[in-house]
């Protein structure tokens, strides 16, 4: 276990960022740093102050994916025994909150699929992605035949995990796998101010909304029309419908309390 924080954290107002920190290797996602990730995630998720969360790399790589040095030698018995991948990489899909990738440099393999669990994927000019995995003599193993599919389509799912061709960001967007494009020294600032926006709103709405468009992975359309129905319904039992249509309805800016 190495001696030093894999992932840095800091408060900006109610957005909490979490940098990943391991630049030697250009933040290759070890057990170390899945843990420290996964605890900062559950921690932030449970505080009332935060809002948004924002996961960020460096300049060079959100990250290159699942550490294969470490899991080079490990045995078919061991992965399956220990869920590998599973437990410890699933934590960004347990938080309630909305989590935004900031993505700079390459975000490969396990990279991609991180930034995919996320709920919304900022790019950097210079950001990569991809599912190189093909070139090791496997293949994605979280999440990413699927997610990537989901977000981009069969036909450019299968190029980039058949191929380990990487896709930039004007591509990237083009395909429906990045919501904006700026400038890469901008990445982290641009995220945050989307985690400022979302804390002036409504927190129980922000919420259902996250869940809303996430069941639309999970489910069929009819019934994801019916759940949208009975969670729009549920918020007018909120103090913050009954002040969000009042501020409108009287000209002034809502004042939610996030009840
Ligand atoms: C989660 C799963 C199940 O889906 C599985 C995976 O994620 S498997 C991993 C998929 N990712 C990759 O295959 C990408 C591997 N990395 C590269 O191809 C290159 O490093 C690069 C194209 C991203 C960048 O190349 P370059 O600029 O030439 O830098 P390097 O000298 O290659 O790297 C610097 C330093 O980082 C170490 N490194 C990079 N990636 C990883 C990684 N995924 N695991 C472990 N270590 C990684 C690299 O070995 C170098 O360290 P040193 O050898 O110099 O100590």
């Amino acid at each position: 276990m190495a001696d030093y924080q894999m992932i840095l954290t800091e408060m900006q107002g109610r957005v909490a960022l979490i940098r990943l920190n391991r630049p030697q290797a250009l933040n290759a996602l070890c057990d170390q740093l899945m843990d420290e990730l996964g605890q900062a995630l559950r921690g932030f998720d449970a505080d009332p102050e935060v809002a948004a969360i924002v996961i960020t790399g460096s300049e060079k790589a959100f990250a290159a994916g699942a550490d294969i040095k470490e899991m080079q030698s490990r045995t078919y018995p061991a992965v399956y025994l220990d869920d590998f991948i599973g437990k410890r990489w699933e934590a960004v899909t347990y938080v309630q909150k909305p989590v935004i990738a900031a993505v700079a440099g390459y975000a490969l393999g396990g990279g991609c699929e991180l930034a995919m669990m996320c709920d919304m994927i900022i790019a950097a000019e210079n950001a990569k992605f991809g599912q190189p995995e093909i070139n090791l003599g496997v293949i994605p193993g979280a999440g990413g035949t699927q997610r990537l599919t989901r977000a981009i389509g069969k036909a450019k799912a299968m190029d980039l995990v058949l191929t380990a061709r990487m896709m930039d960001a004007a591509e990237a967007e083009r395909s429906g796998l990045v919501a904006r494009i700026v400038p890469t020294a901008e990445v982290v600032a641009e995220a945050m101010k989307v985690g400022e926006k979302i804390a002036t709103l409504s927190a129980p709405a922000v919420a259902v909304a996250k869940e809303a468009v996430n069941r639309a992975f999970e489910t069929t359309l009819a019934e994801g029309v019916k759940f949208e129905r009975r969670a729009f319904q549920a918020l007018f039992a909120t103090e913050d419908q009954k002040e969000g249509m009042a501020a409108f309805a009287e000209k002034r800016k809502p004042a939610f309390s996030n009840r």
